[in-house]
């Protein structure tokens, strides 16, 4: 089962990998016309009625594999107004190659030419609200029409996330759906195929670029609270300022007033409130809950906090009683596994951190994907497990990153890496942030060590990294991990 958007996302991958858009039209076109030869009487009339999206450019495809029928191909359109580059091309195709192809200029002079088979590709996913004209029209004279009806992907007007069709949509007989079924599908009478039009299996597993566009940030919002700091210093400032870099609108850092100023030293950009002692205690804890709650933010609990009883004792207060989006990172994970929290967890574990919480210990987090997917589900919260490959779970949903340079294993970058999943979460679920987290510091890794000039990263430092993140979040940098 796929929704619309996660389709996009897994396109998007796809190209990436190197199997563009075009060619999945290619295959959905002859996949349409499969379906057709299998309804349609030999020599019999088909008529191809197409919009002017993605949808008709599928069509446009099947119509090639049709020539052997009496086929006729509607634009509901000029072609000027074919909305995308491939449509198009498929759409003149027809033209140079003297297929029999009209355009449907003046809804009011439709008329439909009598067919055994109406192949509906007026609208696809692109739909919003009821169909407008031509289409609207069109579909009367479809719903009319003594043919089969053929609609491809979904009948046009139907929202096939919600399973809700317009009241003027197309009535089908068969539905050709691409790649995976699509969850309102389920509600039609009409009889289903699901294509596979060569989608790789890495575009919905290994993180890529689509997985990125399921979390961009579109406005810069929100407030990042990291808690941190007490022994070390670097872990919050750094995770910190990778929240800042990757779209919040304010960070602070709330950390014992001992390490306060050394932090605030650091990054003037930062926002440091200080409280009273040398580390993190069950009281300050309560205030800090407080706080956060106060101002809606998103919470990164455990950079740099040290693993004193006391710090461990008020990470255990904070988790108890926040009831927001937040990271779990370094010792404050170790909590986890025993603590009831109603707040939303991404919880950001490396190995070792993994082991100690009760989860799969492995040199190589790739071969233990299953064993990390079952323990999300007993955790029941997202894990985002970070090593040479980061794996990120739900307990129901994994996907695998294949991004990042060795030189990774620096210090500090799963400090970003928790600030990035801090910012993330502004726009998205944890396992969908944790995702697209995982893919932009992979990605800003890779771009500091070719900007460097080793591809394997071994002299970056994390600090180097924050500047790429803008770069790397807006898609400029974009390269779908695991191509190599
Ligand atoms: N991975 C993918 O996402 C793939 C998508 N493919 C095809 O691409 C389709 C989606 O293509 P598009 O995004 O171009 O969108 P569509 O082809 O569904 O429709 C877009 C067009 O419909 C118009 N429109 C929107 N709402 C309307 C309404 N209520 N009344 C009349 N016109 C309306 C828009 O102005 C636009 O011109 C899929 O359904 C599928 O058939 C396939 O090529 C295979 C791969
Ligand atoms: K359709």
């Amino acid at each position: 089962m796929i929704t619309g958007e996660r389709m996009g996302a897994v396109d998007e991958n796809a190209a990436a990998l190197g199997v563009a858009r075009k060619q999945l039209m290619e295959s959905s076109g002859n996949a349409i016309a499969r379906v057709v030869r299998e309804v349609a009487d030999p020599g019999s009339r088909i008529l191809i009625v197409a919009g002017r999206g993605n949808n008709g450019g599928d069509a446009f495809v099947a119509a090639r594999f049709l020539d052997d029928y009496d086929t006729t191909t509607l634009l509901l359109g000029r072609e000027d107004a074919i909305g995308t580059g491939i449509a198009r091309e498929n759409w003149v195709v027809l033209g140079e190659a003297g297929y029999d192809r009209r355009e449907v200029t003046d809804s009011r002079a439709l008329e439909l030419p009598d067919a055994d088979v109406v192949v509906d590709a007026m609208l696809g996913t692109g739909i919003s609200g009821e169909l407008r004209e031509p289409a609207a029209t069109a579909a009367r004279e479809i719903n009319a029409a003594d043919a089969t009806v053929v609609s491809v992907d979904v009948p046009s007007g139907f929202d096939a996330d919600e399973g809700e069709s317009a009241d003027n949509g197309v009535e089908a007989d068969h539905v050709v759906t691409f790649h995976d079924e699509k969850p309102g599908l389920a509600e039609l009478s009409a009889e289903l195929t699901v294509a596979d039009i060569g989608i790789p299996a890495a575009a919905e597993r290994v993180l890529g670029p689509g997985d990125l566009a399921l979390a961009r940030p579109d406005t810069r919002e929100g407030r990042a609270f990291v808690i941190g700091g007490g022994p070390y210093t670097g872990a919050p400032a750094l995770a910190a300022q990778a929240a800042l870099r990757s779209g919040v609108e304010l960070a602070f850092v709330a950390a014992p007033d001992t390490v306060a100023g050394e932090i605030q030293g650091y990054a003037e950009d930062l926002i440091v409130q200080p409280y009273d002692g040398d580390r993190l205690t069950p009281d300050r804890a309560e205030e800090l809950v407080e706080t956060a709650e106060g101002y809606d933010d998103v919470v990164v609990l455990g950079p740099g906090l040290g693993n004193a009883e006391e710090t461990l004792e008020g990470a255990r207060v904070f988790l108890e009683s926040y009831t927001g989006p937040m990271v779990v990172d370094a010792d404050a994970l170790s909590i986890v596994p025993d603590v009831e929290t109603e707040a939303t967890l991404l919880c950001t574990p490396n190995r070792a951190e993994l082991a100690e919480m009760g989860g799969p210990e492995v040199t190589d987090l790739r071969e233990a994907t299953d064993e990390i997917e079952a323990f999300a589900d007993d955790l029941g919260h997202t894990v985002l497990a970070k090593g040479v490959d980061d794996v990120v779970s739900d307990g129901e949903r994994t996907r695998v990153a294949r991004v990042g340079v060795p030189g990774m294993a620096v210090g500090g970058t799963g400090d970003l890496l928790a600030g990035i999943s801090a910012a993330l979460l502004e726009h998205a679920e944890p396992f969908e942030a944790g995702a697209a987290a995982a893919y932009v510091n992979g990605r800003a890794g890779e771009v500091v060590a070719s900007e460097q000039g080793d591809e394997s990263g071994l002299g970056i430092y994390a600090s180097d990294l924050l500047e790429e993140i803008p770069r790397v979040i807006r898609g400029e940098a974009g390269r779908v991990s695991g191509d190599d």
